[in-house]
Formats: structure tokens, sequence, C-alpha cells
């Protein structure tokens, strides 16, 4: 009998002391060699609703303060709400441009600029709106010992993915955070031609 190679693996984990508190930091790796990162946040029981976040890698607006998008505001945020809770989880997906990777996504800002929208754009560089896979949140859980869920998304793709994978989503909580004049245009795409659930009267002037 063969044995089948897991698709996603745990590594290791370590303290990570951050500006907004002290998490821990977990390694996952995917059969293919990517990697993935989960935060957590102080202590849960089994039977607790954990307030966690799934987010994609952007390089941009996580790590050097684009206002493009709403993804640096949206991470603070989360994380900052998981420490004013007590307890949380960030599972962070290393699939940057919903899954089209850093470099296109930097020719899909220039298509934007030239007045496509974020959808249009990666439809122009022969790729869908949206490639990810959330796949490997379901060990993610499982591994830190969470089986029921507060979902900070807007997204409805992360929690009906999330459902399918047999994860309780107790609750969903919006994250509108970080609406700027730069990204107004990009994050009422989102809301009309992906689903996003953000409050219409937040795109008014
Ligand atoms: N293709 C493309 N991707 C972008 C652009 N701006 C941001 N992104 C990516 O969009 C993804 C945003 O992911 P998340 O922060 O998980 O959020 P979301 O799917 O928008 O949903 P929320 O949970 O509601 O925030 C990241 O992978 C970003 O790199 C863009 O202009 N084009």
């Amino acid at each position: 009998m063969t044995s089948q190679q897991p698709k996603y693996e745990y590594v290791s984990s370590a303290k990570l002391p951050t500006r907004l508190g002290n998490f821990r930091i977990h390694g996952f790796v995917e059969a293919s060699g990517q990697e993935h990162v989960a935060l957590s946040y102080g202590d849960w029981k089994e039977s607790d609703v954990v307030p966690i976040r799934i987010h994609s890698e952007c390089l941009t607006g996580d790590a050097l303060f684009s206002t493009r998008c709403d993804c640096g505001y949206q991470l603070e945020k989360a994380m900052a709400n998981m420490v004013e809770k007590g307890f949380g989880v960030l599972l962070y997906l290393r699939q940057e441009g919903r899954g089209i990777g850093l470099l296109n996504k930097i020719r899909a800002y220039n298509l934007q600029d030239a007045g496509m929208d974020t959808v249009e754009a990666n439809e122009h560089l022969g790729f869908d709106a949206d490639l990810r896979s959330y796949d490997i949140c379901k060990l993610m859980l499982e591994k830190l010992n969470v089986n029921k869920v507060e979902l900070m998304t807007n997204n409805p793709r992360k929690v009906a993915a999330l459902e399918k994978l047999g994860v309780e989503v107790v609750a969903r909580k919006p994250i509108d955070h970080g609406i700027t004049k730069d990204n107004k245009h990009y994050i009422k795409t989102k809301t009309e031609k992906l689903g996003h659930a953000f409050d219409p009267h937040l795109f008014k002037d």
C-alpha cells in the first residue's frame, strides 16, 4: 500500500511580539512548497467561538502602507480586535493579488490606472477575478484547536469556503475599515462584482 503525501503540513511555532500585542506565529506548508502562517492571540477552550480573520497576502497594503486597497487597514483592525477580545486567530495565506501574484498585481494596477476596474484588469491579464483557495484553513484551525468561528470579513466566498470545509461559522463580523479616496472605486467594484458586503452609503462622497 502506498502512503499518500499530505497536502498540507504543520511545521513549527514561536512567540511573535508585535506592536499590537504578543501573538504566536505558526508555520504551515503545502505539498507544492508554498508556505503560510497563522497568528494566535490568547487562549480559548474547544467550545469557544473564536474571532478569526482569513487574510490573503497583500505586500503593498500589509507591509508597504498602500492606500490603493483596504488590506493593510483590515489586517491591523482584525489583529486589534483579537487583542481587545482577549483571543483570536489570523490565518495569513500567501496568495498575493487574489492569487495572480505580486508582479501581475502591479501590471493590474497600471490597467486600473488606465480605466479598468480590478476584475477587468485581472481578465485582461488572462486570469479569473479570484483564484484563491481556502482549503488549508481546515488544517490550520484544527491544529489551533478552533472549532467554531466568528469570521471577520465582508467576503461571502470566505464564509462559503469555510462552511464547505466543515468549519462552523457562527457569525460574520463586517470589517468596513480603511476606505480612502484612493481605494473607494476598488471597494465599490468588490461590492458590485465580487459580492462583498459593504454598505453602499460608505462610497458616497
Ligand atoms: N488582482 C488584484 N488583487 C488585489 C488588488 N488589490 C488588492 N488585491 C489582493 O486582494 C486580496 C485581498 O484579500 P483579503 O484581504 O483576504 O480580503 P478580501 O477577499 O477582499 O475580503 P475581506 O475579508 O472582506 O477583506 C489580497 O490577496 C490582495 O493582494 C488589485 O488591485 N488587484
